[in-house]
């Protein structure tokens, strides 16, 4: 997608045709600045210090890390430490441990001097595969928008609340949850985002807003508690998000807030739906509210917040009351219940595991 009129993706081979080369986004909307990663070591912080984020690029990252980590020590040794601490970076979202798993899994049976090209070679599959998967996600999505568009009339504006980012920021291009959004803004349907802030670390105030708005799509930023009230009196058509983890029952695993979102959704009959591709799907899964890992962060990200000030710099600032205790759990599960279905690369289905089986088939138990 593009920044200021240019086509960009999050992640790619730097000049010096080894680097691998990352949107800063701690620095968005403020400041477009790249990173170049050249280290194993580098490409964890990068991960784990959220300078890329979003389940999709998070993988994509990890499965770079592996291969700055070959041209490093390409020994078994090396690869087995390298996965270790690539996956150690950030827990819930599952996209990272399916790319390490495949691209350490595929250099296992090579000889070392073979690892670092064959990683380097599966990592920018993995990115290019992500892209169609995403502009797939967009069009099985986009037919969502538009059949519920039509049924109300086609009025002059249709609205769908996201949470977080999903977009292209989040994965490599297109997005998930906004990838149908694109789509639907490219086909002329009048779509408005709610975009929520997605307090503590404000990714949609930040993000979201700022790649809509980058897109030129019409937008609104609102307060994260708003979304209830707004759904109580007809204002929201439809709630898309993403996520970072979906078990094979359908539990969908995303940013902290999206379950609350998806009572008030269910309680207002707003229809709710997840878009994800099978990256993000653990077949191992089935209880997401018991069994999948929660990451809690530094007290610090609720504690602070950053900002620009009159002059154009930017200033953190502490909001609290010194001596205040602070909880930062990352994300939360929404049950398949309240999920009214699922967006992915293979098609739309129902969050159950009879919905996920009857799109793949070939891995769902
Ligand atoms: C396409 S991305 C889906 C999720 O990764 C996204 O909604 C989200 O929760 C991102 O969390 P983050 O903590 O910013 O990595």
């Amino acid at each position: 997608m593009k920044i200021y009129g240019e086509s960009r993706r999050t992640i790619w081979i730097a000049a010096d045709s080894w680097g691998v080369e990352v949107i800063d986004q701690t620095r968005l909307p403020f400041e477009v600045e790249t990173k170049v990663l050249r280290s194993m070591a580098a490409a964890a912080e990068a991960i784990r210090t959220m300078v890329v984020r979003g389940a999709p690029l998070i993988g994509a990252t990890g499965a770079y890390g592996l291969a700055l980590a070959m041209r490093e020590d390409p020994s078994d040794a090396n690869l087995a430490e390298a996965h270790a601490t690539l996956l150690a970076t950030r827990p819930t979202a599952v996209n990272l441990r399916w790319a390490l798993d495949d691209v350490a899994g595929r250099l296992a049976p090579m000889a070392p001097s073979e690892r670092m090209s064959a990683a380097y070679r599966r990592a920018a599959e993995i990115c290019d595969e992500d892209v169609e998967s995403c502009r797939s996600i967009g069009r099985h999505g986009l037919e969502i928008i538009r059949g519920l568009w039509e049924k109300k009339g086609k009025p002059d504006r249709f609205d769908v609340l996201t949470h977080c980012n999903a977009g292209w920021l989040a994965t490599i291009d297109w997005g998930t949850a906004l990838a149908p959004i694109y789509m639907a803004y490219e086909a002329g349907i009048p779509v408005h985002v709610w975009v929520d802030e997605t307090r503590p670390r404000n990714q949609g105030a930040s993000l979201t807003a700022f790649e809509l708005g980058q897109h030129g799509v019409d937008h609104t930023v609102i307060a994260d508690n708003l979304g209830g009230h707004l759904m109580q009196h007809g204002q929201v058509d439809m709630a898309i998000v993403g996520s970072d983890r979906t078990t094979a029952a359908g539990d969908v695993c995303n940013k902290i807030g999206t379950y609350l979102k998806a009572l008030a959704a269910h309680d207002n009959g707003v229809p709710f739906y997840a878009a994800l591709p099978y990256t993000t799907i653990d077949w191992s899964l089935s209880d997401g509210v018991e069994e999948i890992p929660i990451e809690e962060r530094d007290g610090r990200e609720l504690s602070h917040i950053t900002g620009r000030t009159e002059d154009g710099s930017l200033a953190t600032v502490d909001i609290l009351p010194r001596g205040s205790r602070v909880a930062n759990f990352g994300f939360d599960v929404t049950p398949a219940r309240l999920v009214t279905g699922l967006i992915t690369e293979r098609g739309v289905c129902a969050a159950s595991r009879e919905g996920l089986r009857g799109l793949y088939p070939e891995v769902a138990g």
